[in-house]
């Protein structure tokens, strides 16, 4: 495939989907403040490589290519004024609301007025970031999975003013990456999220109110019921103080008190204890990751 596609935030989820994309032959353009520095820069690149190093593991059909090649492909910006050449644009930033609503009238302001301006978010209604724009038939929701290089499908959200050349541009760029999308309608949390979330705030509460520990909780989930991974080891891998924002949203935005955050959540982000990317979270890890590397006692992969 060819052409260049935008990403908006270099973090957990932005880092793994220029990888994606990158991999899939797309010039990818990303914009991260901490790329504003030649440190900044090289400690992107890193962590990149260290994540394209072991996807080559995981994606055999990739291993062909050599990671500078697939690097190569990938330009770095702190401005979001160098996504003009992009078709498609991919936001990542963190979950919040405003944060997001200016990050979406920028990219109005700046990308070519033909562009896919598409949201990451975890639960923020797609309607809500399209009203920033002068382009609403142009904006929908792509809540990949974390981590993004090892999960086949894709949540497309299907805003109401969302056309439907955006959405098939959506559905074929997705299939050019070998992810397919699974398309729902637009609502705080859409379908993933809108459950996911009430189920790891609730393990969470069990743990702090010393009904089991976060062991017990997550082998009752995988040896009683078959999940692959359990609730509170998702909740580390997705980072806890990204479900204390997406719980936030959703809090906001259904005015539902189940979506509340837990006292065990806050005080565990509070404390620091923000899951696998700190090295700590309900459970321990070796050392501080990004996504893709092996927790203590076993590879996790599945995330909302
Ligand atoms: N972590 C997950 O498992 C997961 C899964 C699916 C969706 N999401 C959603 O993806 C989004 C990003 O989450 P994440 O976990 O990657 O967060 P993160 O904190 O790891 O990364 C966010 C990145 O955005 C950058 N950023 C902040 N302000 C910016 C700006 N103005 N312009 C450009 N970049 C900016 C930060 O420097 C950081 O690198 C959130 O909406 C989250 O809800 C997360």
């Amino acid at each position: 495939m060819s052409g260049t596609v935008g990403v908006v935030g270099a973090g957990t989820m932005g880092l793994g989907i220029a990888q994606c994309l990158a991999e899939g032959g797309y010039d990818v353009v990303v914009v991260d403040p901490a790329a504003g520095s030649a440190a900044g820069v090289a400690a992107l690149l890193a962590r990149l490589r260290t994540e394209l190093r072991q996807a080559q593991l995981l994606t055999p059909h990739r291993v062909g290519e050599p990671v500078a090649r697939v690097i190569e492909r990938i330009s770095w910006t702190d401005r979001a004024a160098g996504l003009d050449r992009a078709g498609y644009v991919i936001e990542c930033v963190p979950e919040r609301i405003p944060l997001k609503e200016r990050i979406f009238a920028e990219l109005d302001a700046v990308c070519s007025p033909s562009a896919v301006l598409a949201s990451v978010t975890s639960a923020i209604p797609i309607d809500r970031l399209a009203a920033s724009t002068r382009r609403p038939d142009l904006v929908i929701g792509t809540h990949f999975m974390n981590p993004a290089p090892l999960r086949d499908s894709v949540e497309v959200v299907r805003a109401p003013r969302t056309s439907a050349d955006t959405l098939q541009r959506t559905l074929d760029l997705l299939a050019s990456i070998d992810k397919t999308g699974i398309v729902v309608t637009d609502g705080p949390g859409f379908v993933i999220n809108r459950v996911l979330m009430l189920t790891v705030n609730e393990a969470a509460e069990v743990v702090g109110q010393g009904n089991a520990d976060a062991a017990t909780v997550d082998r009752l989930f995988r040896d009683c019921l078959g999940h692959s991974t359990g609730p509170l080891r998702t909740a580390d891998l997705i980072g806890l103080d990204t479900v204390v924002d997406t719980l936030l949203v959703l809090l906001e935005c259904t005015g539902d008190p189940r979506f509340r955050p837990g006292r065990t959540l806050l005080e565990l982000v509070r404390s620091g204890r923000c899951g696998r990317k700190t090295g700590r979270g309900f459970h321990q890890y070796p050392r501080p990751v990004n996504g893709l590397a092996a927790p203590t006692g076993g590879m996790s992969t599945t995330d909302g």
